[in-house]
């Protein structure tokens, strides 16, 4: 570790740089603390360099706070994942390693920007339970999981979300019947997206359907998801989760 981290008693973090040379950050990035605790090494690390002009310095984002937020969803509100890349930029790291950003906007707001892609983790998922569909649950997803099908040669059953009143209305553009479902998506906040899909994809006759998601944030718990869902696979890119009902497929640094 070329740096060490410190909490004050009101909250400031400080930080200390070890050694000199490259460095590279990994952050799960999913709250302000985290990002400031970034912002806080590398400013230390650009004076402890200031005469080492060839040093590279390097961020990986694991779970960029404010990624849903990729507009400005209402006249008169903040448009806050800008807010969140501009913090970021202002730490002019040489290159920002984006794990399964939530769209392109991250992508384009940040700079020196690429995406760590979830292919990996989607194959274990995949592995582990045997060859099944791949679904994407909405247009967003289509286009990354497209990619991931062509890559494992898996079939892929596209569906499509429309929010009412904040519900999620379903409709499945394929054929399930008889078949094991893996549901691919970035993220899960309460899950209710995957719920009323698996049980849309249970009523036309998947046998068993699982759910990948990259970011499992799974603020409500498991109770109601486990009605449809028979597994959940996800890394830690958020938390670290102990539960039987779920596989989490550890990052490299957290
Ligand atoms: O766990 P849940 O509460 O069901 O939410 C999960 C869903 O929400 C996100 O999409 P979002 O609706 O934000 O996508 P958008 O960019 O189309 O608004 C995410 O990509 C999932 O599809």
């Amino acid at each position: 570790m070329k740096y060490e981290i410190k909490k004050f008693h009101d909250g400031q973090v400080t930080a200390k740089i070890a050694e000199t040379g490259d460095i590279h950050i990994k952050i799960r990035g999913n709250s302000y603390e985290d990002l400031f605790r970034a912002a806080a090494i590398k400013e230390a690390w650009d004076a402890t360099n200031a005469t080492h002009k060839t040093a590279v310095a390097k961020l990986s984002i694991f779970c960029l706070i404010g990624q849903r937020s990729d507009r400005r969803f209402n006249k008169g509100e903040s448009f806050d994942l800008k807010v969140i890349c501009k913090f970021i930029n202002d730490m002019k790291f040489d290159a920002v390693s984006i794990l399964h950003p939530h769209s392109a906007i991250s992508l384009a707001l940040i700079e020196n920007s690429e995406k760590i892609s979830h292919v990996t983790y989607v194959e274990k998922a995949y592995n582990q339970i045997g060859n099944p569909v791949l679904v994407s649950p909405d247009a967003g997803a289509y286009k990354t999981t497209h990619e991931i099908a062509e890559k494992l040669n898996a079939d892929l059953v596209p569906s499509n979300k429309v929010r009412v009143d904040g519900a999620p209305e379903i409709s499945i553009q394929g054929d399930v019947k008889g078949k094991e479902c893996l549901i691919v998506d970035d993220l899960a906040d309460g899950g209710r997206t995957f719920k009323f899909l698996a049980e849309a994809l249970k009523k036309q006759g998947a046998t068993k359907v699982f759910l990948y998601v990259t970011h499992g944030q799974f603020n409500y718990g498991f109770d109601e998801l486990k009605e449809f869902i028979d597994h959940i696979y996800c890394t830690n890119s958020y938390k670290d989760i102990d539960d039987d009902f779920v596989t989490q497929f550890k990052l490299e640094g957290l």
